[in-house]
């Protein structure tokens, strides 16, 4: 398998060290525009090789999009971060303009390769890859809810003193600070409710801990977070790479599915070999069937940004 990271920032290096010592694939290129930093990480990274014993080879480029040739996963994380202070929405107009252009550039070389969207705001820039490429809806894939349920994973570890490898939680919705709906009562540790271990005031701290959970990491840092972001992208690529069937909260287009259309947002999807391969359309009660339509017109009239004249 060939896997190409496009963006050898904070995220995207972090995604391919992941996926380098996994060994997710055979072949890994990163790409940058910047000039010698994708080279520059590349080989940093090939230098862990004799370290930590793997077989992956990782190239760099600067923006020779030939290299990259015969991906079958390609993840974008080429773009701004946000800075304290902003939402992600924030960085719609830059991003949008060089998730478009780098959808392109791929597609050219790697026809066939399924995308794993990370540039923010996430939602609206699958969104726009999906509309700007007119890929099959199964090949574009946006990494949003794989990070924001292992963070309400850990979330819920503090408050429980759980392993967070034994709770399962799934944060659906958008992938922005308030348009996101970590699904609480469907939480468990072990298979028993979470809801039995926590007082009603502690469920809406986690839930609520979890939606700004970005946005806390980014105060601190003065950027935004790298290290869960990088795993939960490699964590798709390993879904897809392995044909593993998981089912991860993922950014997909909508068809009627959760009462929305045409529209990618967060939904538990299964994701192999052929990108994400099925919706689990599960009956949300009516609390979180209106969370998410109020996440769906918030993420919607951010989409229309990108058609409005003064847009990008
Ligand atoms: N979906 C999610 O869950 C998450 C999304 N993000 C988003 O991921 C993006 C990257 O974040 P960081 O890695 O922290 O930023 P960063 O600034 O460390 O790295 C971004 C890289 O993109 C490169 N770049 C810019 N334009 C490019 C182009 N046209 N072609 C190729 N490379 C280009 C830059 O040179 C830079 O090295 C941001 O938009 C951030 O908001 C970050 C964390 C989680
Ligand atoms: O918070 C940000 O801007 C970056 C991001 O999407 C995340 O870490 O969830």
């Amino acid at each position: 398998m060939k896997v190409t990271v496009v963006g050898a920032g904070a995220v995207g290096a972090t995604c391919a060290d992941n996926i380098a010592r996994r060994e997710l694939a055979e072949e890994l290129v990163l790409l940058d525009i910047k000039e010698g930093f994708a080279e520059g990480k590349a080989q940093d990274i090939m230098q862990t090789a004799a370290l930590l014993g793997f077989d992956t080879k990782v190239s760099g480029s600067t923006a020779d999009y030939a290299k990259t040739a015969n991906s079958d996963v390609v993840v974008i994380t080429s773009g701004l971060p946000r800075k304290p202070g902003m939402t992600r929405e924030e960085l719609i107009g830059t991003n949008a303009r060089i998730v478009e252009d780098v959808t392109k550039n791929i597609l050219q070389h790697s026809p066939n390769a399924i995308i794993v969207v990370i540039s923010n705001p996430m939602d609206t820039m699958t969104y726009l890859a999906l509309k700007s490429t007119g890929l099959p809806k199964n090949r574009i894939i946006g990494m949003g809810g794989a990070l924001d349920s292992a963070r309400f994973k850990y979330q819920l570890s503090q408050h429980l003193g759980a392993s967070p490898s034994d709770l399962n939680a799934v944060v659906i919705g958008g992938h922005g600070d308030t348009t996101m709906i970590p699904l609480i009562k469907h939480a468990t540790w072990n298979s028993v409710p979470v809801t039995h271990f926590l007082s009603e005031e502690q469920q809406k701290q986690i839930v609520a801990d979890t939606m700004v959970g970005g946005a806390t990491l980014t105060k601190l840092l003065g950027t935004s977070a790298w290290y869960a972001p990088g795993a939960a992208g490699a964590a798709v690529v390993e879904a897809i790479v392995r044909d593993q069937k998981k089912l991860i909260t993922s950014c997909v287009y909508l068809e009627g599915e959760y009462g929305q259309s045409d529209i990618c947002l967060g939904v538990p999807v299964v994701i192999g070999r052929n990108g994400w391969e099925k919706i689990v359309d599960f009956k949300l009660d009516a609390e979180d069937q209106a969370a998410f339509a109020k996440s769906a017109d918030a993420v919607r009239s951010m989409n229309d940004v990108l058609n409005a004249p003064a847009g990008v």
